[in-house]
């Protein structure tokens, strides 16, 4: 087990960016999760750390070591592939053991490992087959009772779940967290799948155009966005937007929106009055109330089983509420709400959180 410090790393593909520099120190034992849509440089930077990739500029050091000059296998560290990378023609054992095999570890403590990682991933009854004969969700088992038998440094996943069925996903996903659980060694998995993202992770680092956006507990990026991409990328359905002017005068401080109403909000001391403002609001803090202030148009409703997930028209954009009260099946066309003070965010023109 090992810590990971990146310090200012910028990656170029010939004259295009693709990293504009990143920073940061991964503790001993820690799941870091690398999140971001398509393109923003996850994958990127996990095949700099495994060595996959040149660094352009700035520093990367496992177990405090630099590293930037040292090829993949003298990293000491293990990668879970979205494709397995299984060998064919050989059975699980042997896929399990090759690298060990390779560094002519002794057989005894070979069938030990071994059998100690199919344990561990429920694979004893597996250990004969060849990779062709099993499921999806088989194959990454043994990608992952692979790389554990190494007992590396760290573990490295890129978007090992991806090609998996939803239920299957989810059944992955909690082994992955046992696993690490019981193991405890320092891992970096890099998924674009916010839900991923937030049960796996003891920290998300969120990523944006190559840039990093906010490094937190899931938590703290769910409760505290540290901008419009981090707010609107992480939570499903994704949080209500709406512009307005912050108005803050005598006892009352609101953001007026578009059309002239009112929105009551807590002051922020660094606001001035009259500036422009986005206002955020979960769908899931939405507060259904026959005497809400607000009034929008109910457009479409899909029940989901847990919830419902209204899709309304506010002052003309689009708005969401999700809530798991079925009673607002029976609603009619028009819902009445209120935006809970508390629940209410404010970033300033940059799309900067302000509280
Ligand atoms: N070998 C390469 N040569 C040139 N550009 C590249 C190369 N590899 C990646 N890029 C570019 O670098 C950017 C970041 O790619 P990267 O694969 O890291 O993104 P990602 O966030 O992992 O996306 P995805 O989820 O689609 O894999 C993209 O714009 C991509 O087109």
């Amino acid at each position: 087990m090992a810590s990971i410090d990146i310090s200012g790393v910028k990656k170029s593909y010939g004259h295009f960016p693709v990293l504009h520099g990143v920073d940061l120190s991964i503790r001993n034992g820690e799941f870091i999760v690398l999140v971001g849509p398509s393109g923003c440089g996850k994958s990127t930077l996990l095949r700099m750390i495994a060595g996959l990739e040149e660094v352009t500029s700035g520093e990367i050091r496992i177990a405090e070591k630099r590293v930037n000059e040292l090829a993949p296998k003298d990293r000491d560290i293990a990668m879970v592939f979205q494709s397995y990378a299984l060998y064919p023609h050989m059975s699980v054992a042997e896929n399990m053991s090759y690298s060990l095999r390779l560094r002519k570890t002794a057989k005894d403590k070979i069938t030990r490992v071994v059998a100690d990682a199919a344990a561990k991933l429920g694979l004893d009854p597996l250990l004969a087959r060849r990779p062709k004969a099993l499921s999806g969700g088989q194959r990454q088992r043994v990608a992952m009772g692979r790389a554990i038998v190494r007992q590396p440094k760290a573990f490295l996943f890129d978007e090992p779940l991806s090609n998996l069925d939803a239920r299957l996903r989810e059944q992955m996903r909690a082994e992955i967290k046992k696993l690490h659980g019981e193991l405890g060694a320092t891992s970096i998995y890099v998924t674009h799948d916010q839900i991923e993202a937030m049960t796996l992770a003891d920290r998300i680092v969120a990523m944006h155009g190559g840039v990093v956006q906010q490094v937190g507990s899931p938590l703290d990026l769910y409760d505290r966005p540290a901008n419009l991409f981090v707010a609107g990328f992480i939570g499903s359905p994704g949080m209500n937007f709406m512009k307005g002017r912050y108005m803050s005068g005598g006892n009352t401080t609101a953001v007026l929106l578009a059309d002239g109403s009112p929105v009551a909000v807590e002051p922020r001391g660094g606001l001035e009055n009259g500036t422009e403002v986005t206002l955020g609001i979960r769908p899931e803090h939405v507060a259904i109330s026959a005497m809400g202030a607000i009034e929008a148009d109910l457009d479409l409703v899909e029940p989901t089983g847990f919830g419902i997930i209204m899709h309304l028209s506010l002052h003309g954009l689009p708005f969401k509420i999700f809530t798991t009260d079925r009673s607002v099946l029976g609603s009619g066309s028009k819902v009445r709400a209120d935006f809970p003070k508390d629940r209410l965010h404010i970033f300033d023109a940059e799309g900067n959180r302000v509280d």
